[in-house]
């Protein structure tokens, strides 16, 4: 019993005595859907200790914006972009791409056809519910680890794309177009991460063909999060902090703000910029790249008003590949920086903590100093 006269909590108690561990299994779409009370306050399970609650962010910064078209240029021109990428995968690891050659209409439609999704009943959801974090298809909820944490206000769907054959006929039948939707929209990202990853590759002294030959058939991750207004952001996270496993991720929004990104050690807010499409440097990149990328910490922050709906799409290499530093460039630091291990390892001990920010990668690195 508190004490009488004690300072008062410094938010209001959360109702939540209803809210058992099965029901938050069914995610936080179902839970605000389900509250026709409207809910006003978050149950306790995704109330994150203070430290954590994410208060710190500072303003905008404008993040590089690259014209991609330059990569198809005159030599001079597409230099120039080369550099220009370069830089922006240094300093920041961050950076958006226009006139990447994606219809915006296409982007439109897999948003709408992704929110259609999450709008399905949940029993429809729950078929792709699976504790396997390497699942071909998976609808979940929070992190997408089963180990305990605190709850994330996220909805999940993650399926693999790129090549095809090996998941197509698994991804969800409901909405009608999701299959040919989704095909078509990742087909047309796989091409722009191409372009990246020989830009790339030259912008690191490689063959341009370097980056390309090394993701081999390639692995591609779609994600799509599902963040519903949620009536107290300031006690909770969408997601929490975290890196990409894959090389590249192509990521945006639905025109609600919500991501942040780790710069100088502060969590810098990304405007939406409609059309474009954010481009993050992921831990693959970093062993790739002997360390000279580092890929970069973010986190997705909710509010009260509007539903987030964010679309991302990772790539590495096949799951059979072994990761590890270019040679070239291995010889040129005098050593590698980081253990190489099967992509596939990598990520299942990646996706299966359940304290996130870098600490696979940390673990990578550590392996190599021992
Ligand atoms: O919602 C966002 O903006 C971030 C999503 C993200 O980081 C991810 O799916 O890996
Ligand atoms: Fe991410």
């Amino acid at each position: 019993m508190a004490a009488q006269g004690a300072t008062p909590p410094p938010h209001p108690p959360v109702e939540n005595s209803a809210f058992a561990e099965y029901e938050s299994r069914k995610g936080v779409k179902h839970l605000v859907d389900t509250r026709t009370d409207h809910l006003k306050t978050i149950p306790r399970q995704y109330v994150l200790p203070a430290a954590l609650r994410p208060l710190t962010a500072v303003s905008p910064i404008p993040l590089p914006t690259v014209d991609l078209s330059g990569l198809q240029g005159p030599p001079a021109w597409r230099e120039l972009t080369v550099r220009h990428i370069a830089l922006a995968c240094q300093e920041w690891g961050f950076f958006r791409i226009v006139n990447h050659g994606i219809k915006e209409s296409l982007t439109e439609e897999m948003m709408r056809t992704v929110d259609a999704f999450f709008s399905l009943p949940w029993e429809e959801k729950a078929k792709y519910t699976s504790d396997d974090v390497m699942s071909t298809v998976r609808y979940g909820t929070s992190m997408n680890t089963p180990k305990p944490h605190i709850l994330q206000w996220r909805d999940y769907l993650r399926h693999y794309g790129h090549p095809f054959y090996t998941s197509f006929h698994l991804w969800p039948d409901r909405p009608q177009n999701y299959r040919e939707v989704a095909k078509e929209y990742l087909e047309e990202i796989w091409k722009v991460v191409l372009d990246l990853a020989g830009a790339i590759s030259e912008g690191l002294g490689l063959e341009r063909n370097y980056i390309k030959e090394s993701l081999g058939e390639g692995t591609q991750i779609l994600a799509a999060n599902y963040y519903p207004a949620c009536p107290q952001p300031e006690l909770t996270l969408g997601l929490s902090p975290h890196s990409d496993h894959g090389g590249l991720t192509l990521l945006v929004d639905n025109g609600v703000t919500g991501l942040q990104v780790k710069h100088d050690n502060n969590w810098v807010p990304v405007p939406h910029l409609p059309g474009s499409f954010l481009v993050n440097i992921g831990d693959y990149l970093e062993i790739l790249s002997n360390g000279r990328y580092k890929s970069v910490e973010h986190r997705a922050v909710v509010n009260k008003e509007r539903t987030r709906i964010s679309i991302a799409a990772g790539h590495g290499p096949q799951l059979s590949a072994a990761i590890g530093p270019a040679e070239t460039l291995v010889e040129q630091d005098g050593g590698p920086k980081y253990k190489t291990m099967t992509y596939s390892d990598f990520m299942r001990e990646q996706q299966s903590s359940a304290i996130r920010g870098k600490t696979a990668l940390e673990a990578v690195l550590k392996r190599v100093a021992s």
